[in-house]
């Protein structure tokens, strides 16, 4: 749960990063299947990354190569997880240092970005800006060049694969927080993205819905960097930062830092520590 107010911007973060780029984007003809993934790349880069706010710090000196498929942030609240994603995304720039994701820099090549990366954010209501589930999905499809009755045909083929192929015409409002946060999940794959970022991706979604996310992640071809305050979320991954007061405190395999994390946390719970405390 968070603890503190979200800085105003986050606010239709989504909405802006699809918006902003609407004019920048280029108009390849996409083939192949609509789920299938760009090519395999290099990795991402953070070179001495930090990022502050008016002076005041919120990320400091993070430094890692990450060239894993299943890669894990995790942190307590405010330990500056999302931060990270929106540098990661391009959202926001470095106050100093250098970020890469297949040799894009995220924050300087928007265009480049938006082909490359998928977001899927914690709160749906800042992803979604379409009335009906049917162009919210077409929506990323046209941009990228499809025809209307193409993105169309893609977008209820998508649909008809997860069987909810009578989504279609129904107005996002009518579906519940977990069916929108599948339809967000949904307009990041039909995009075929080389990296999915994921922001906390089970949040409020009942237990059926997580195991069916949770195979349906495992199954996807693309690097996915998933941010989480849980550690049985990304145990099974290949390698796992753990934030802490804005830089890393741990890298490492994810069963041996995950391992460590909850060890910690149960410490500090026993502890009854604040929650503010800087690990
Ligand atoms: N634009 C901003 N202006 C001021 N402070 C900010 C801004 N963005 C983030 N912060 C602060 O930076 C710290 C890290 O925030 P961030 O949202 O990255 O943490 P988090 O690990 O994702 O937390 P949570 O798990 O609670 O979502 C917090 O103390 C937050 O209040």
């Amino acid at each position: 749960m968070r603890v503190r107010p979200r800085p105003p911007q986050r606010a239709w973060q989504g909405a802006q990063l699809r918006l902003q780029d609407r004019n920048a984007i280029q108009r390849p003809k996409i083939e192949g299947h609509p789920l299938s993934a760009q090519t395999a790349s290099p990795g991402i880069v953070l070179e001495n990354v930090s990022f502050a706010v008016a002076g005041n710090p919120i990320l400091s000196g993070l430094t890692a190569h990450l060239t894993e498929q299943r890669i894990g942030i995790l942190g307590r609240n405010g330990s500056g997880k999302t931060t990270l994603l929106r540098l990661l995304a391009g959202l926001v720039g470095p106050t100093s240092g250098r970020i890469r994701l297949n040799g894009i820099d995220p924050a300087a090549d928007r265009k480049a970005a938006l082909n490359a990366i998928g977001i899927l954010f914690q709160n749906p209501d800042h992803q979604i800006i379409f009335p009906t589930v049917e162009e919210e999905l077409a929506f990323g499809l046209r941009q990228k060049g499809h025809s209307a009755p193409a993105a169309r045909a893609l977008a209820l083929l998508a649909l008809a694969e997860h069987g909810r192929e009578h989504w279609a015409s129904a107005s996002v409002h009518s579906l519940s927080q977990g069916q929108r946060h599948f339809l967000c999940l949904l307009s990041v794959l039909i995009m075929s993205p080389q990296t999915i970022l994921l922001d906390e991706p089970f949040s409020g979604l009942d237990l059926p819905t997580q195991t069916r996310l949770t195979r349906l992640l495992s199954t996807l071809p693309q690097r996915l960097v998933t941010i989480t305050h849980d550690p049985a979320m990304v145990e099974g991954y290949d390698r796992v930062l753990w934030l802490a007061d804005g830089r890393i405190h741990r890298d490492g395999p994810a069963a041996e830092v995950a391992a460590e994390f909850r060890a910690e946390m149960a410490r500090l719970g026993d502890a009854d520590a604040d929650a503010d405390h800087p690990v």
